[in-house]
């Protein structure tokens, strides 16, 4: 599969004005193509939370041009924009973001909820079945743990069947054995249902199990890692680091 799931040309996002404007994005081009897996790093303030936001259509570049499954972001109205989102993007938090009075299968059903569906039962399962939490389907978040929460969230991002999975640090907030699983869970879906997915984060563990490794510095690209291992990521991230100081 060589198509573009995501494209971005040229995206520009400045914040404030005069002397106080941030340029978070500076003119940032890249491609990411359909069933691949890309972690996007960089030291803290470069940029990869904008470049997520505005990738996923959560913001609006000041300048350049956003595709999502061949649609342009740039010039769509809210509604469109909204109705794009909730059909062919799933997004993954640190924070899990679940409604802590809703089951585990109330929760996974929600956005079909939100889009004026009805979730079928066999659906919500296979979901919850998928991320391997068909034993907790009654059970409330505070019933499950971190790593179980956060695979609720995972099935409810992929209820939809979206086309692209957003994750901004997944993982942030589990510990390593439970970071793990999720991101195994990620990979496999990549591999075996060809979701592309876009994953910001600080760990290099967690990147290398990605396809691609992107490196931000002040808004710009700086440098990317093919199928690389956590001590490679390590390695080129403390020089940019190091450079950011
Ligand atoms: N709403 C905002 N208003 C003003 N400046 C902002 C806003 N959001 C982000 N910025 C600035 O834009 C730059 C990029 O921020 P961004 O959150 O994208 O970086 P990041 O790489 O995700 O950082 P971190 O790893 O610390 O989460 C930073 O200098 C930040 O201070």
């Amino acid at each position: 599969m060589n198509n573009a799931a995501v494209e971005l040309r040229d995206v520009t996002r400045r914040y404030g004005t005069g002397p106080d404007a941030v340029t978070a994005l500076d003119k940032v081009s890249l491609t990411f193509r359909q069933g691949t897996f890309t972690a996007v790093m960089g030291p803290s303030g470069s940029g990869k939370s904008t470049l997520l936001q505005c990738a996923a259509g959560l913001d609006r570049p000041d300048a350049g041009s956003v595709r999502v499954t061949g649609h342009e972001l740039t010039a769509m109205s809210e509604r469109r924009l909204t109705l794009l989102r909730r059909e062919q993007i799933g997004f993954v938090f640190q924070a899990f973001n679940l409604l802590p009075s809703l089951t585990a299968e109330q929760n996974v059903g929600l956005p079909l909820r939100l889009a004026g569906r009805r979730p079928s039962r066999a659906r919500v399962r296979q979901a919850l079945a998928q991320v391997g939490l068909t034993d907790r389907a009654r059970h409330r978040p505070a019933q499950l743990s971190g790593g179980q929460q956060q695979r609720v969230a995972l099935a409810r991002a992929l209820i939809t069947r979206p086309d692209v999975l957003f994750g901004d640090e997944p993982t942030g907030a589990l510990d390593s054995q439970s970071s793990r699983e999720v991101l195994g869970l990620l990979r496999d879906m990549v591999r075996e249902e060809g979701r592309t997915t876009i994953m910001v984060t600080h760990d290099p563990v967690a990147a290398s199990y990605a396809d691609r490794v992107l490196f931000l510095a002040d808004g710009r690209l700086n440098g990317e890692l093919p199928q690389a291992s956590a001590k490679d990521i390590a390695a080129h991230m403390a020089t940019l680091e190091a450079a950011s100081c």
